[in-house]
């Protein structure tokens, strides 16, 4: 009996443990398609439209945000623990390579940065044979600035793009990069939102090697809209400047459909997802591609952490009129000389949009991918104008807390 025990028990102990590690492989892919659905982001509860226009707008801020403001710093320096665990780590890069993998299988980002800067984050295990994967040569990802060769440090960024989802953030980004002071990662990092319990050193980890004067940034627009974003950015620094690109919240949140629409081609129509009840009228803010707008909403949350002048609003619309006049501003705001001017950009024609006559690190003229600037699908006007009506009042609000008015209502 002992003796048939000892032979029996370790073929079962081996198969379960084959079938553990099966099953969290299983589980792993699944969360990763979940993830690339774009389901892992906040859904809000829904909120009666008009209610939620009048007691926003009403409750104007009261004190017990300072409060909230208060418990939540506290909560966030207890918990943030900067001796991130390895097997932490190596999960969080896994995913954004298998994000960036799947992206590039599925064409759903021809971005060639973004997919260039995915290949720098995972640079540190194998770049070469990542960038082999890919169709790149290694020296695509090359900036041609001395940091890239080996010289300088990672630090965690002191400038970052919050926000808005759709609303140019990408061309932004991509736009700065060419200032020789400024470093930039160009995956998205989501590190305040999904990833933080990776801890800071991961984090600084991804980013680029700075020389002395340089500007470390990056870009995750879903930050804008994370309740815990703005603590989690004070306890790293309270002096990170903030840039937020906003753009029409109506256009905004039908490019963001747009883009949802070329993943899942079945999803129900703009039209009846915009409305909880299209015959009261009752707007579906629970819905993300609406709630995303609501800006002064949004806003509200980072200022009671960072004074406005720390948080600069980029005009999305304006960045693809005038890029230059845009770009001016950021760089005044980040303290750099004006280096990106009219100069560097031209109009494509066929694209519709600026572009760049060299892109960072490179002698040739750069668009944006595929992915940005997408032919959106015709909405019924009397949606369009019932959702110009509901973010009229958040708007004006938005307008006055920034000091600009962005012609949204006009
Ligand atoms: N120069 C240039 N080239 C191409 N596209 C440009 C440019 N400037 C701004 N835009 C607008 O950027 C919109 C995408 O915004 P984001 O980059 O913030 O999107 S994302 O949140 O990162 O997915 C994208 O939205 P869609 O037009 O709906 O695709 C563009 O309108």
């Amino acid at each position: 009996m002992a003796f048939s025990r000892v032979f029996s028990d370790p073929p079962s102990r081996s198969i379960f443990k084959k079938f553990v590690v099966m099953l969290s492989t299983l589980l792993t892919s699944l969360y990763f398609l979940y993830c690339l659905t774009d389901r892992c982001g906040t859904m809000p509860t829904p909120v009666r439209a008009s209610d939620q226009v009048m007691g926003f707008l009403a409750s104007d801020f009261k004190d017990w945000q300072s409060l909230r403001r208060k418990r939540l710093l506290q909560k966030i320096i207890n918990n943030n623990n900067p001796g991130y665990e390895a097997a932490k780590l190596t999960s969080g890069l896994d995913a954004e390579r298998n994000i960036a993998r799947a992206n590039e299988l599925s064409g759903l980002e021809a971005d060639t940065n973004v997919l260039r800067s995915d290949l720098r984050i995972a640079g540190s295990l194998d770049l070469a044979s990542l960038a082999r994967v890919a169709g790149f040569s290694t020296k695509t990802g090359s900036t041609g600035k001395l940091s890239q060769l080996g010289e300088g440090t990672k630090k965690l960024p002191q400038a970052i793009i919050i926000g808005v989802k759709k609303g140019g953030t990408r061309a932004l980004l991509e736009f700065l990069r060419v200032h020789p002071d400024i470093r930039a990662v160009g995956a998205e990092p989501h590190f305040f939102d999904r990833n933080y319990d990776n801890g800071l050193d991961w984090y600084r980890d991804l980013m680029p090697k700075t020389l002395e004067g340089q500007i470390t940034m990056e870009k995750t627009p879903s930050y804008f809209v994370t309740k815990e974003a703005p603590a989690r950015i004070y306890a790293m620094s309270r002096d990170t400047k903030l840039i937020v690109v906003v753009r029409d919240p109506v256009t905004r949140a039908i490019s963001d459909y747009t883009q949802t629409l070329s993943k899942k081609p079945d999803i129900p129509t703009f039209e009846s997802l915009t409305f909880k009840n299209r015959t009261t009228g009752l707007i579906d803010t629970s819905w993300s591609a609406v709630q995303i707008g609501i800006y002064a909403k949004h806003l509200d949350n980072w200022l009671q952490f960072f004074p406005m002048r720390q948080i600069l609003f980029v005009s999305g619309e304006r960045l693809i009129s005038d890029p230059a006049g845009e770009l001016g501003r950021v760089q005044d705001f980040l303290g750099l000389k004006r280096i990106i001017t009219d100069k560097h950009f031209y109009f494509n024609q066929t694209k519709g949009f600026p572009c760049l006559k060299k892109a960072e690190g490179s002698s040739k003229p750069h668009c944006l991918g595929k992915t940005k600037g997408r032919t959106h699908p015709n909405i019924d006007p009397e949606v369009v104008q019932r959702l110009r009506d509901f973010y009229r009042p958040f708007n004006m609000k938005f307008y006055q807390m920034t000091g600009r008015i962005f012609g949204w209502d006009d």
